[in-house]
C-alpha cells in the first residue's frame, strides 16, 4: 500500500513539476510576446517617420511626429511617453522629446553602422545609462536622393513591461525579468518588489530554457521558463516558487499520505486487537489446561474416592455399570492400578457390589436425578464406616466414598463420655447447669432439673434472663459478667427458706482464649448455714447466766460504735463487778455464788430497756451496751437505779447474801477509738469506783461535767440521791 502510494506520489510530483515548466514556459511567451509587440509597434512609428521625413525631404520634425493622435501616438500609448530623438547625419541630436540624449553620437556603433547603409537600416540594442538601461530602436533617415540624412532613436525603458504591464500573472514569490543579453543588466519583479537594472548571472547556459535556480535576486528557488528575443538582444524569464509550482502535489501528497496513515492506522489496530485476541486466547487456554491440571492433582490427592461410571444397557435396562474414571484413593481402595481399572464393570471389580444393592442405589439415583447421600458399615474385611455419595451425570454417577472410620469412633468416645457425665452429674447432690456465650442454658443435672420442674421452668434452649426473671437476672448480672470475662466466681444465696452456694466456672474454648460459657455449680447450704448460726450464737453466750460472753459483748460493741459514728448518736458503756463477792463463795460455796451471779444478771436487765444489751465478760464482771442515749443524765440516772437495785438482799435458795456493785460508765459519739480502748476507759472508771469504797458509780467527767440534775459522782450509801 504504501509502495503505492509513494509511487503514486512521485507521480503527482512530476506532473505537478511537467505543469510548473508548462505555465512558466506560457508566461515567459507571453511576457516576450508584449514586449515583442510594443517594440515592433515603436519601430512601425519609427518606420513610418522614416517613410514621412524621406517624403517630406527631412522637412518632417519630431513634433509633427509626437503630436497627440500623431503617427506615435497610434502606434505606442502615449501614456508611456516614449523618449525620442532625432540626430542630423553628422551625428548632432536635432530634436528630442520626453528623455535626455547624448548630443553626438556620430562616434556610436548604432549610428556609424547606419550612417554606412550597410544595408541594415534599423539597430536594436541595450544601452545602459547610468542605474538605468533602455531598449534601443534607431532607424535610418534618408534624404529624398537616398542618402544617409540622419536616424532617429526611439527608447524603450524595460519597466514598462515588467512593472507596469500585467498580463504576466504569476502566483505569490513569481519572478518576472526581462535581461539585456548582451550586458546581461536585468529589470526584474518578485511580487510588488521591483529591482531595476541589476546585473545578473541568470544564464546557465544558452541551451537551458528551463532551471531550477536560487541565485537570482533573492535566493528562492523558482522553476524557471527562459524566452530569447534575439531580434531586440533580449530574452524573457518567467519564475514560479517551487513552493506553489509542487503545492497541488503536496496537498495531493497530503491528502494520500493522510488516507494512507489512516488505513495504516486502522490495519495496525486491528493487527493489534488480533494479537491481543490470540494472546488472551493463549492465555486463557493455558489457563484451562493448568487449571485442569490442578483439579486431576486435586482430585487424585483427594481424601474421598472418586468414581465416575457410565451407565450399561442391555436391552434398554441398566444391567450394570462401567468404571469411566477412578481417582489414585478410588483405586487404592480397590486394590488394583487405576489402569487396570478403567472400562471394566463394577459388577466385575467389585461382585459384592450388586448383591449388596448398590446398583439398585445408582439406578435409582440416575432415574430420579436425586442426588444420595449415606453412611454404612463395611460388611466385609475390617469393620469401616463409609460415607457414600451419588451424583447423576450425563449417562451414569459420579460417586464418592470417604472413609470416616474416625470420626466415628471419636463421636461414639465422645458420645460415651458425655452418657458417663451426664451420670455422675445427675448422680451428684448440687445443681448443675451450663449456660452458653449467648446465655443460653445448654445443660442441667437431673437435681437442678428438679428445681426448675418445681418452679415449674423449662430451662434449656432458653435464655438465662427468662428463666431467672427480670429481677434475679439483675441481681446476678455482676456474676455473670465476671465469669464471663473469665473469673471463676463463688457467691452465697439466700432465699429466705434456703442457702445455696453458688459457683460460676468459666469455660475457655479450645485454645483458651475465649470464654465460650460458664458452668453453674449450685450447692444446697441450708443445713450447714443453720448450724453455723446456732455455733455462732452458742460462742456468744454466757452459759451460766444466758448472757452474752466476751465475744458476743466485743461484737455488739463493735456494731453500737459503727453505728453511732454513722449516725452521730449518743451511747453509754458500762463496766460492773460484784462488790466483795469472793466472801460469797467462801461463805457459801460456788454454787451460791453462781446463783448470785445468775441472780445479779437477772436485776441488771430488769433494771434496763429492751434495747440494752448485758454482758458477763467473765467472773463476777459485767457490761452495758447502751444505744441511742439521748443525753448523758439519762444514763447517769440508770447507773444510780443500778447501784440501788443491788443493795437489796439476795434470797439464794434460802441463802440471803448482801452484796454491792460498783460501776464504771462511759459514753461515745464519734471519736476515732477502737473498742478496746472504750472499754479500758470504763475499766478506769470502775476502779476509781472502787477506790472511792465502792458501791457506787464514776462516770466520764467529758459528759458528766455537763450541767445536770444528777451528780457526776454518785454515792449510794451517802444517799445523794
Ligand atoms: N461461784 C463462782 N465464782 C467465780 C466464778 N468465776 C470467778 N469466781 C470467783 O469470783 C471471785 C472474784 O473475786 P474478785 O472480784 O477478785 O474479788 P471480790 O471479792 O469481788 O472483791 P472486789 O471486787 O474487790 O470487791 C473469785 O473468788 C473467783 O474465784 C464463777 O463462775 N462462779
Amino acid at each position: 500500500m504504501w509502495t503505492a502510494v509513494l509511487y503514486q506520489l512521485r507521480q503527482e510530483r512530476a506532473s505537478a513539476w511537467e505543469e510548473g515548466v508548462l505555465h512558466a514556459h506560457e508566461q515567459a511567451r507571453t511576457l516576450a510576446e508584449n514586449v515583442t509587440f510594443l517594440l515592433r509597434q515603436a519601430d512601425h512609428a519609427a518606420q513610418l517617420f522614416q517613410v514621412k521625413f524621406e517624403e517630406t525631404g527631412g522637412a518632417l520634425r519630431l513634433a509633427e511626429f509626437t503630436r497627440p493622435n500623431g503617427a506615435l501616438a497610434s502606434l505606442v500609448p502615449p501614456r508611456l511617453e516614449m523618449p525620442v530623438a532625432l540626430y542630423g547625419r553628422d551625428g548632432h541630436l536635432a530634436d528630442s522629446l520626453h528623455g535626455t540624449f547624448d548630443g553626438n553620437v556620430a562616434a556610436q556603433p548604432f549610428f556609424r553602422a547606419l550612417a554606412a547603409g550597410a544595408g541594415d537600416t534599423v539597430r536594436f540594442d541595450t544601452p545602459s545609462a547610468g542605474p538605468a538601461w533602455h531598449i534601443r530602436i534607431a532607424r535610418r533617415l534618408n534624404d529624398a536622393g537616398g542618402r544617409f540624412a540622419g536616424v532617429i532613436v526611439l527608447l524603450a525603458d524595460p519597466n514598462w513591461f515588467i512593472d507596469d504591464y500585467d498580463r504576466v500573472q504569476t502566483a505569490p514569490g513569481g519572478l518576472v525579468l526581462l535581461q539585456s543579453a548582451a550586458s546581461g543588466v536585468a529589470t526584474a519583479r518578485v511580487d510588488e518588489r521591483l529591482y531595476g537594472a541589476v546585473p545578473l548571472r541568470f544564464n546557465a547556459g544558452a541551451q537551458v530554457e528551463e532551471a531550477v535556480l536560487r541565485t537570482p535576486l533573492d535566493g528562492v528557488a523558482r522553476l524557471y521558463a527562459r524566452r530569447a528575443l534575439p531580434r531586440y538582444g533580449l530574452q524573457a524569464v518567467v519564475g514560479h516558487t517551487l513552493d506553489s509550482a509542487m503545492a497541488r502535489a503536496r496537498r495531493q501528497g497530503y491528502l494520500y499520505l493522510g488516507a494512507v496513515t489512516a488505513a495504516s492506522l486502522l490495519v495496525l489496530g486491528f493487527t493489534t486487537l488480533l494479537t491481543q485476541q490470540n494472546r488472551r486466547l493463549a492465555r486463557s487456554m493455558q489457563a484451562a489446561n493448568e487449571a485442569q491440571r490442578q483439579l486431576r492433582a486435586a482430585v487424585d490427592a483427594s481424601l474421598d474416592a472418586l468414581f465416575l461410571l457410565k451407565a450399561h444397557r442391555s436391552g434398554g435396562a441398566i444391567d450394570d455399570f462401567l468404571l469411566a474414571d477412578v481417582n489414585e484413593r478410588g483405586a487404592a481402595m480397590m486394590g488394583h492400578p487405576r489402569a487396570e481399572l478403567l472400562g471394566h464393570p463394577m459388577g466385575e471389580l467389585v461382585p459384592a457390589w450388586r448383591s449388596e444393592g448398590f446398583i439398585d442405589k445408582y439406578r435409582a439415583v440416575l432415574a430420579t436425578g436425586q442426588p444420595l447421600e449415606e453412611e454404612f458399615e463395611t460388611r466385609t474385611g475390617e469393620p469401616r464406616w463409609l460415607h457414600h455419595q451419588i451424583v447423576a451425570i450425563d449417562d451414569g454417577v459420579a460417586v464418592t466414598l470417604r472413609d470416616i472410620t474416625p470420626v466415628r469412633r471419636s463421636v461414639m468416645a465422645l458420645r460415651e463420655n458425655e452418657a458417663r457425665l451426664r451420670t455422675i452429674a445427675d448422680n451428684m447432690p448440687a445443681m448443675i447447669a451450663y449456660v452458653d456465650r449467648d446465655e443460653i442454658y445448654r445443660f442441667h443435672n437431673r437435681s437442678y432439673g428438679q428445681e426448675f420442674a418445681r418452679r415449674g421452668i423449662e430451662a434449656i434452649g432458653r435464655p438465662a434472663r427468662e428463666v431467672l426473671g427480670e429481677r434475679r437476672y439483675a441481681e446476678l448480672l455482676p456474676h455473670i459478667r465476671r465469669a464471663q470475662a473469665g473469673e471463676a466466681v463463688r457467691f452465697e444465696e439466700d432465699d429466705g427458706e434456703r442457702s445455696f452456694e453458688v459457683m460460676y466456672i468459666p469455660q475457655p474454648d479450645e485454645d483458651g482464649r475465649r470464654v465460650i460459657g460458664f458452668h453453674v455449680v449450685r450447692n444446697d447450704v441450708t443445713a450447714q448455714k443453720t448450724e453455723q448460726r446456732r455455733l455462732v450464737k452458742l460462742a456468744q453466750v454466757d452459759p451460766l447466766t444466758g448472757l452474752a460472753n466476751r465475744a458476743g459483748f466485743q461484737h455488739r460493741l463493735q456494731e453500737a460504735m459503727q453505728q453511732c459514728r454513722a449516725q452521730r448518736a449518743l451511747m453509754a458503756l458500762m463496766y460492773l463487778d460484784v462488790d466483795r463477792f469472793k466472801p460469797v463463795n467462801d461463805t457459801h460455796g460456788h454454787a451460791v455464788g453462781d446463783a448470785l451471779l445468775r441472780a445479779f444478771g437477772g436485776r441488771l436487765v430488769h433494771a434496763l430497756r429492751a434495747g440494752d444489751m448485758v454482758a458477763r465478760l467473765g467472773g463476777d464482771e459485767f457490761t452495758i451496751v447502751m444505744e441511742g442515749v439521748r443525753r448523758p443524765e439519762d444514763a447517769l440516772g440508770t447507773a444510780a437505779k443500778i447501784v440501788r437495785a443491788m443493795q437489796a438482799p439476795f434470797d439464794l435458795d434460802g441463802v440471803t447474801v448482801h452484796i454491792s456493785t460498783s460501776i464504771g460508765l462511759t459514753f461515745y459519739r464519734d471519736a476515732e477509738l477502737a473498742p478496746a480502748q472504750l472499754l479500758q476507759r470504763a475499766d478506769q472508771l470502775l476502779y476509781e469506783a472502787k477506790q472511792a469504797g465502792r458501791n457506787t458509780f464514776r462516770a466520764d467527767p467529758a459528759f458528766a461535767a455537763a450541767p445536770t440534775a444528777v451528780p457526776a459522782t454518785w454515792d449510794a450509801e451517802a444517799g445523794a440521791a
